[in-house]
């Protein structure tokens, strides 16, 4: 199956205004890439090396890895913190904080990754697993438990109340998995329109297919035949990530409304300057992909992890923020 996300991708970044690829930097990029493989750093065991994920995949990591990217979005406050929750003696912050709550809720005997519980989860349960340190509420709260409960009725209707039966549905087709989620269910819905053409990011679902392969390690219900078809996650980080590697090129007007002190980056969602960051990001990670010989979805997890290792003053290009359900 074609992916519709690369097609909108390449369509916004031919007419892209502020955003622009560095070939240069791509091939730079693809070097290094191929060069952190031979190193070890470029693989599916990575996942699985995170302290919060899971280690070793078991017939409960399906359902943890659904319910973690029905969740997974919008880990910022508007004054710019990130939301943090404490578990296991640490505090846990920004994407991290949610992976936090999930197991915090499961080791305090909530079983907030099985459907036919979170198909009826309330808003007060939601915001007691996201209680953080900080005494704030985690934004978007209310959406984030419709989200959950959506996903629960859906699964309890038409999949005998398991994630399994949607990816066995698909045939290890991972585009069909995505495009799935992305037609099925309202919160996975990331599209958009630029210039008068309908567009479709689907960044949730792209990473929910990713994650259940790279949790797997490519194996039983994380095995795809087209794994290589599925393109960047369009997150907030990615593009940042790419900008610092000198492969995203932002206009003198992007940069200017990215540093406004105080709006911090702040794009309505479904501006012109939203869908080029996100758009041009997929088709140059796919070229820095294609050149290093690599799948997307580990040069994207490289980027992130990169990206999240460096100190605030290494973020010279700050990341862009759209208050929205969808990353
Ligand atoms: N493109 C892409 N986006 C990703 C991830 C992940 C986490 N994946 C982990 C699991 C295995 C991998 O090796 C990673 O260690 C989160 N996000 C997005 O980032 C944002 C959160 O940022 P901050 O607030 O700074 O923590 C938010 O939009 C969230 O949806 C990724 O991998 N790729």
């Amino acid at each position: 199956m074609e992916n519709p996300v690369l097609e909108s991708a390449y369509w916004i970044t031919e007419r892209s205004k502020h955003v622009s690829i560095d070939k240069d930097s791509v091939k730079r990029l693809a070097a290094e890439i191929v060069s952190s493989k031979s190193q070890g750093l470029c693989n599916t065991a990575v996942w699985g090396s995170h302290e919060l994920n899971p280690s070793t995949p078991d017939e409960t990591t399906a359902d943890w890895v659904f319910v973690v990217d029905i969740l997974n979005f919008s880990f910022w406050y508007d004054d710019g913190t990130p939301v943090i929750v404490e578990y296991r003696g640490r505090v846990w912050s920004g994407y991290w904080s949610l992976v936090a709550a999930i197991n915090k809720a499961l080791d305090s005997g909530i079983p907030i990754t099985t459907p036919s519980y979170y198909a009826t989860i309330t808003d007060e349960t939601m915001a007691a697993v996201f209680a953080s340190p900080s005494g704030r509420l985690c934004p978007l709260l209310k959406e984030r438990a419709a989200a959950l409960r959506d996903a629960g009725c859906w699964l309890m209707a038409e999949y005998d109340g398991t994630f399994r039966n949607v990816v066995q549905s698909c045939e290890r087709d991972a585009v069909r998995l995505a495009s799935l989620l992305g037609e099925s269910l309202s919160s996975f819905s990331d599209r958009g329109v630029y210039e008068g053409r309908p567009v479709v990011f689907y960044k949730r679902a792209q990473i929910c297919v990713a994650d259940l392969w790279a949790s797997h390690n490519g194996e039983d219900i994380g095995s795809f035949d087209n794994i290589g078809s599925i393109t960047v996650f369009a997150d907030y980080r990615v593009p940042q990530a790419l900008a610092l590697k000198g492969v995203l090129r932002y206009s003198e007007t992007l940069l200017a409304k990215l540093n406004t002190a105080g709006e911090g980056g702040l794009l309505e969602p479904g501006c012109p300057m939203e869908a080029e960051i996100r758009g041009v990001c997929i088709a140059a990670a796919d070229m820095v992909a294609r050149t290093a010989g690599e799948t997307a979805a580990l040069v994207d997890f490289y980027l992130w992890d990169w990206v999240k290792t460096l100190p605030e003053e290494a973020l010279t290009v700050p990341m862009h923020r759209t208050r929205g359900i969808y990353y």
